[in-house]
């Protein structure tokens, strides 16, 4: 555990059934840090969150909050931890306001203290001017916005956020990435799990890249991308993608992995420009009509590739 850690996560495990969804994960969260645990559907970023926040006993491992264990001082840690989960849990007959005022009192929050802070909460998601509105006619990203001010009601120090963006329009993509940088600098620390990469690139100080159960890689952006060196991606779309192509293309001397998913072959390999027109003379003998081919740069998808294989958007 480093100094400033608030949240240490040693040799973590979870067996759900004789299924490892967690293996083994160690990681430190720094005080006043924004960390992003990135993988793609089913690396185990829920199981871990739900482990944090005390709704999922571990089946190996020690992790701590604040000092506290997980296991031992549940209570002390739902004081200081405010969860926004996957699922909106809101009542959409109600409007943004009474939801509000229903959390706060469970909270214990009431008279002019649970009404300056349901007020400050609707400005800080921006959503005061929509207020008095049942919920029922919000979009999706609307109420993600509304149950992030729920789970602030009792100014927690740590805030956990599971696939913040997901099914998010871009307006509340941008107003939600605004609020976490906005409690970040007034010294929230928080933890989000993702598979958009945008969210990590954007808000993470350091990212910890997860794949079926495990951690793969742990850095900042730029650290985490240096891994990826010299690895280009080329992503090449058609209708039809005959399997003969991926693999002549994948005998290609610098092709370190090839992916066809659906519409779309990604091809991982290393100074991509020196071999692309190798690969475009694959592609025509294989009578492949190519609707586009796109040399991309490293970024935490080439990375993802690199490190595992496999893409992140399954
Ligand atoms: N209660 C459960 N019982 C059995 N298996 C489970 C249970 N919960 C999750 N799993 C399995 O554990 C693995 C990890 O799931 P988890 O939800 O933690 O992944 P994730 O990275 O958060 O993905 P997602 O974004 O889809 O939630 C998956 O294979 C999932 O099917």
């Amino acid at each position: 555990m480093t100094d400033d850690a608030i949240i240490t996560v040693e040799d973590l495990s979870k067996q759900y059934d004789g299924f490892m969804a967690v293996e083994g994960v160690s990681f430190d969260i720094k005080r006043g840090e924004i960390f992003g645990l990135l993988g793609p559907n089913g690396a185990g970023k829920s199981t871990i969150i739900s482990i944090l926040c005390c709704l999922l006993e571990p089946t190996a491992g020690r992790v701590t909050i604040d000092g506290f264990d997980v296991e031992k001082n549940a209570t002390d840690i739902k004081k200081i931890i405010g969860v926004v989960p996957q699922e909106i849990s809101l009542y959409y007959t109600l409007t943004a306001r009474e939801n509000l005022a229903f959390y706060a009192k469970i909270y214990g929050l009431s008279g002019k203290a649970m009404k300056d802070r349901i007020e400050e909460l609707l400005d800080m998601v921006g959503l005061t001017d929509r207020a008095d509105d049942r919920l029922e006619g919000y979009s999706g990203g609307m109420k993600r916005r509304i149950n992030i001010a729920v789970a602030l009601l009792h100014n927690p120090r740590i805030l956990f956020l599971d696939e913040p963006s997901t099914g998010v329009d871009p307006q509340s993509r941008k107003r939600i990435y605004d609020t976490i940088r906005d409690l970040n600098r007034q010294g929230t620390t928080v933890l989000l799990t993702t598979h958009q990469m945008e969210d990590a690139e954007k808000l993470c100080h350091r990212i910890a890249i997860m794949d079926k159960g495990k951690l793969v890689a742990l850095d900042t952006l730029q650290g985490l991308l240096k891994l990826v060196g010299e690895s280009d991606i080329i992503q090449v779309t058609s209708k039809e993608l005959p399997p003969e192509a991926a693999d002549t293309i994948q005998q290609i001397d610098k092709v370190q992995k090839v992916a066809v998913d659906g519409g779309s072959m990604t091809i991982g390999l290393v100074r991509g420009r020196e071999s692309l027109a190798g690969i475009i003379d694959i592609l025509i003998a294989s009578g492949t009509k190519v609707e586009s081919i796109q040399i991309k740069e490293p970024d935490l998808e080439t990375l993802f590739l690199h490190l595992t294989g496999t893409r992140l958007r399954r």
